[in-house]
């Protein structure tokens, strides 16, 4: 498996390494031993997965509030994603900035996303699913969301969403959430 860091902290791209041979070919998905050199979160408490029918389908931007933050390993088992994190951590130095990464079934890439970052993904096709490793339970009271269109975020979505739900259309802008907040 090859450990990537992106240019936001503490975000990470794993690549596994298949092993071919005659028959196909053999893939490690998750290592705690090698999870743990880079320093991250080896304890994942639900593994869930997500269906999505349509191409351009929107979910996000999602994120549990503290005690309950998450740490999630997404990776897309079927078809491909454009998955989107969002640095919320007050102290950053990079703050409300973005990062999309597509993920495909052929490519096998996971994101490693910590505490602090809000999740997103758009389908690419159709009939996709997403795998995640979650590290905390998940606790409704505490579920919440950035409005995937922000314009403080401006993520460069690849699609017109084409299916969201309705909580995630509804998600308060992030100018609205902090006036709120002081
Ligand atoms: C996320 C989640 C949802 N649910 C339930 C609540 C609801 O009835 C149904 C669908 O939930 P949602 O609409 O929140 O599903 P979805 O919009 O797919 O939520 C997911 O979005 C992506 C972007 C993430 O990052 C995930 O962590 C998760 O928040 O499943 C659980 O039981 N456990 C869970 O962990």
């Amino acid at each position: 498996m090859q450990f990537t860091e992106t240019e936001l902290q503490g975000v990470w791209v794993i690549e596994p390494t298949p092993m071919l041979d005659d028959r196909g070919s053999f893939t490690r998905l998750f290592c705690e031993k090698e999870m743990a050199d880079c320093g991250l979160a080896t304890r994942f408490v639900q593994h869930s997965r997500a269906h999505s029918i349509k191409k351009g389908t929107l979910r996000g931007l999602h994120y549990q509030e503290e005690p309950y933050a998450e740490v999630k390993l997404v990776s897309c088992v079927r078809g491909a994603i454009f998955d989107v994190v969002v640095d919320l951590r007050p102290n950053s130095s990079t703050r409300y900035k973005w990062l999309g990464f597509e993920l495909t079934s052929e490519n096998m890439k996971q994101l490693y996303i910590p505490a602090g970052f809000a999740h997103g993904l758009q389908t690419l096709t159709d009939g996709t699913e997403v795998s995640y490793l979650i590290s905390q339970f998940y606790t409704p009271n505490a579920s919440t969301g950035v409005h995937y269109n922000d314009p403080t975020l401006s993520i460069g979505w690849p699609l017109m969403p084409t299916a969201m739900s309705e909580r995630d259309k509804s998600w308060p802008l992030i100018r609205r959430r902090t006036a709120t907040a002081s």
